[in-house]
């Protein structure tokens, strides 16, 4: 009832079309009762009762009848098949905005194939039931109501003798209903499974063969792609279970029809024609309750899929906009205020504090694990605090608007991901009015052009999906140009120059650091060259600051940052060689 309600709120904004498409339903519904009559009428006007002339009359009316109600019967499928498309794109828009509005957590915690399973299989069940399932039902009603209006007119006890059956049949019809539901619940969970498996396969194609696993991943596939077809047998087996009794029980009303129409022949209370009448019109009793099963069967798939979809467009992100967010000018001040996050149970962010000023460069370090892209997420508001406040130009992130919070501030990820698209399309992403020559300065600023410049169609060359096609530096340098065209008062920088050599991340500090003094800048990195001309870099370990200043400053605390230092400078044991360097 719930996702009939829901689907409403969809097909209401067609209804004068809906209206039309229904009305020509119950004409044709209504037009179908015309043969059976006049097949009745031929047999007692013109075979018994010799009025010959009324043959050529009866034939006309039934030709057009016919002719008229393949025209409406084709029109209406034309507009149940237009409003289901006008529906599926409406929805479809829905479910795609919702997935943009949807935060980091998310996607955190569900699987791609799932989405895509929605996105797919799930609007295909809705579009099949608003394209053919709904008039398909109003029709079979129908033409079952009309006709047992028809036999009452006709011969009110025959009648009567024939829908004694009917109960019987709508009470398997309903029992067939209930059984069937949960499995396409099941069959439509496994495909999202199974859909999950083949997208990660693909995206993970590379490490699959890299580490030759690839009879093990078939093999993972079988497992679902084997769940999926008994869910699918389960299903056909309920099937089996009742169609015969609903076949045996439309092949009862046949019998008893001949049965007890003949008597009343015999005893004259009923006329051969009207015997012809009902005949024709047994299937007008026995075909909707057939097709009960049936779609009652699309009815469940539909409520099945519709479940899913409507809960992707319930889903509700945590990070959205107050009622009246602040609209101020990105200053690129960010102070932490005694900060903590966890994504689970586990505090990942303890106690954070500090604040740099507009234009300031901070450093972070630390090992794996110790929470260093967690913290600059907090700064994009991709997560909220659990405790503290992050503030942006002394305003909380929670009372800025999200948009106007994002477009001020670049972020170079640690997972570079670069559209299937031109290189001048995925530098100018942030920024799609920049001209060629404002997107080949980026590019130079992230030494990208050179690179760019020697492929064959240059800034025009289309990289594959995730930017393969590209090496990893050059993916990064890509990613690099993308921020900085951006111009933002805040660039945060995620281990971006981690697959660089040593003379390109040289060259690009130089470069950065003219930018720098117009932005501040958030740089993540585990190569003390990265970090050490910040103003302040913070030393992360296990979700606390541990150490912090700058280059000089923690060098003389002889902590991490000089143990670091030490590693990637100097003779570990000679501490002495680190203090030459201060
Ligand atoms: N989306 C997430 N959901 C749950 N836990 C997460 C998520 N992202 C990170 N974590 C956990 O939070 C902790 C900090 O991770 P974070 O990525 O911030 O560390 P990091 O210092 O940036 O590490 P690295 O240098 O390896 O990038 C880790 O224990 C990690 O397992």
């Amino acid at each position: 009832m719930q996702s009939l309600r829901w689907i409403w709120g969809y097909l209401y904004h067609y209804w004068r079309r809906l209206c039309v498409g229904l009305i020509m339903a119950l004409i044709v519904s209504a037009l179908n009762m015309v043969n059976p009559y006049l097949a009745g009428k031929i047999i007692d006007k013109v075979i018994l009762g010799d009025q010959n002339h009324l043959l050529w009359i009866f034939l006309g009316i039934m030709i057009a009848g016919t002719l008229i109600r393949t025209i409406v019967r084709y029109s209406y499928q034309l507009v149940f098949e237009g409003l289901s498309q006008n529906v599926i794109f409406k929805m479809r828009e829905h479910m795609y905005e919702r997935l943009h509005h949807l935060d980091f957590s998310f996607y955190d915690r569900t699987k791609t194939g799932d989405i895509m399973a929605k996105m797919t299989g799930d609007l295909e069940a809705v579009r099949h039931f608003t394209a053919w399932t709904v008039y398909m039902i109003f029709e079979n009603v129908a033409i079952l109501l009309f006709a047992i209006g028809f036999m009452f007119y006709i011969h009110p006890p025959l009648a009567f003798t024939l829908l004694i059956v009917t109960p019987v049949i709508g009470y398997f019809a309903f029992r067939l209903t209930s059984d069937v539901k949960p499995t396409f619940t099941e069959i439509r969970n496994q495909f999202a499974k199974l859909n999950s498996v083949v997208q990660e396969n693909i995206s993970g194609n590379r490490i699959v063969k890299a580490f030759a696993k690839e009879n093990y991943e078939i093999k993972k596939f079988s497992i679902e792609n084997d769940g999926f077809k008994e869910k699918n047998l389960q299903s056909s087996k309920i099937w089996e279970k009742y169609l015969p009794i609903l076949d045996s029980l439309g092949g009862v009303l046949t019998v008893l029809m001949i049965f007890g129409g003949g008597l009343m022949v015999i005893k004259g209370t009923l006329t051969f024609g009207e015997l012809v009448m009902f005949n024709s019109l047994i299937w007008a009793i026995s075909n909707p309750m057939k097709m009960a099963g049936w779609l009652l069967n699309d009815v469940q798939r539909f409520i099945a899929s519709a479940e899913k979809i409507e809960d992707l467009l319930k889903t509700k992100s945590k990070i959205i906009n107050i009622n009246q967010p602040v609209a101020a000018k990105m200053t690129g001040m960010v102070e932490f205020q005694h900060v903590s996050f966890s994504y689970g149970e586990e505090a990942v962010l303890k106690d954070i504090h500090f604040s740099v000023k507009a234009g300031e460069t901070v450093g972070i370090i630390g090992p794996t694990g110790a929470g260093k892209s967690s913290l600059v997420n907090l700064i994009s508001r991709f997560y909220d605090a659990d405790a503290g406040e992050v503030l942006i130009g002394g305003v909380n992130v929670k009372k800025w608007d999200i948009q106007r919070l994002r477009n001020g501030m670049a972020t170079v990820m640690q997972d570079i991901f670069l559209f299937s698209d031109t290189i001048e399309g995925n530098i100018a992403y942030g920024n799609p009015e920049a001209s060629l020559v404002a997107v080949q300065n980026a590019a130079k600023m992230a030494d990208a052009h050179n690179f760019i410049s020697k492929l064959p169609e240059g800034y025009d060359t289309v990289v594959g999906e995730r930017g393969v096609g590209l090496s990893g530096g050059q993916r990064q340098r890509i990613a690099l140009a993308r921020a900085l065209l951006k111009d933002p008062a805040i660039l945060i920088l995620d281990d971006t120059t981690s697959s660089l050599d040593m003379e390109t991340e040289y060259k690009i500090q130089n470069t950065l650091k003219s930018l720098q003094k117009r932005k501040t800048s958030f740089i993540i990195a585990h190569r003390i060259s990265s970090v050490k001309d910040a103003d302040i870099i913070l030393v992360m370990n296990n979700g606390k600051i541990m150490e912090r200043g700058t280059h000089k400053e923690l060098l003389k605390k002889k902590g991490y940052y000089f143990d670091v230092y030490m590693n990637q400078y100097g003779n570990f044991e000679n501490k002495q060689i680190g203090e030459e360097v201060i």
